[in-house]
């Protein structure tokens, strides 16, 4: 390079998407962190947006009440992959976008087009600002979120695959009981008119059902550097 100037690496946008349990959040922060890039949990913000809804007591069945309220909430999310935060008016929600109560909602609450205008907008802004590059994972980023991102991958895995991950998380939930309850969200994100979990076409898929989590991070870091070395 000319006149001494330090090369450093251009900054780049990693689109993460898949169904729920195939270890998009895992696999994203690990990568963030490793390719010292901002993180973004777009799962969370549907989650926040929706424990909003009924924390005020918002009628969950009815798309034009969801629609009517859902600029009113102030979501900020916090980009480090090693702490990733999230608060709603300013109050930590980490933990109450995590219970049953909001994950049997979110999908209702998430497929309301204000809804997702909202949260779309403010994605985009996030990634926008980020310095380094941004790994951001969700169900549309490659298709409709950030379209233009350097690399997209869409993560996959069996139903039972999915289902072990996730009861070994949730202790004393059966492994059926949380089978069905995956399948039952994936089709619902999947069917829903305003950009529902896709594979865009340009998207590069790993099937994670027999491998380590260690083993798809590895694959994808591969895939960034292969990326920023324009191979
Ligand atoms: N390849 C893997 N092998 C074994 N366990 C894994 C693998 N990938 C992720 N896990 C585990 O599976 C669980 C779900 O992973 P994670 O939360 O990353 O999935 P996700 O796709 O983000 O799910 P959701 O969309 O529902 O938030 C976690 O406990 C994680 O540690
Ligand atoms: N880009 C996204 C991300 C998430 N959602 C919705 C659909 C999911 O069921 C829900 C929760 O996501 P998770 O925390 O399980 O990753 O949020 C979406 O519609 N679009």
């Amino acid at each position: 390079m000319e006149n001494g100037a330090v090369r450093t690496a251009q900054p780049v946008i990693v689109a993460i998407d898949g169904p729920s349990g195939t270890g998009k959040s895992s696999t994203s922060k690990a990568v963030a962190a490793q390719l010292g890039l901002s993180y973004l949990d777009t799962g969370a913000q549907y989650r926040a947006i929706t424990w909003w809804m009924v924390t005020n007591g918002i009628d969950i069945d009815d798309p034009s009440a969801i629609a009517a309220v859902a600029g009113k909430p102030d979501i900020v999310s916090g980009t480090d992959p090693a702490g990733p935060t999230i608060t709603v008016d300013g109050v930590d929600v980490a933990g109450p976008i995590r219970t049953q109560e909001v994950t049997s909602k979110v999908s209702a609450v998430s497929a309301v087009p204000e809804v997702r205008a909202r949260i779309t907008e403010l994605q985009r802004s996030i990634a926008s600002a980020a310095e380094n590059g941004i790994v951001v994972e969700g169900r549309d980023i490659g298709t409709t979120v950030l379209p233009d991102a350097d690399l997209k991958i869409f993560l996959t895995a069996s139903p039972e695959a999915r289902a072990a991950r996730r009861s070994g998380e949730l202790k004393g939930v059966d492994i059926h009981t949380t089978r069905e309850a995956l399948i039952k969200r994936d089709a619902a994100d999947s069917s829903r008119k305003t950009s529902p979990l896709a594979k865009a076409d340009d998207a590069v898929e790993v099937d994670t059902t027999d491998l380590t989590l260690p083993q798809v991070i590895e694959c994808v870091v591969t895939l960034v550097e292969e990326k920023r070395a324009g191979k």
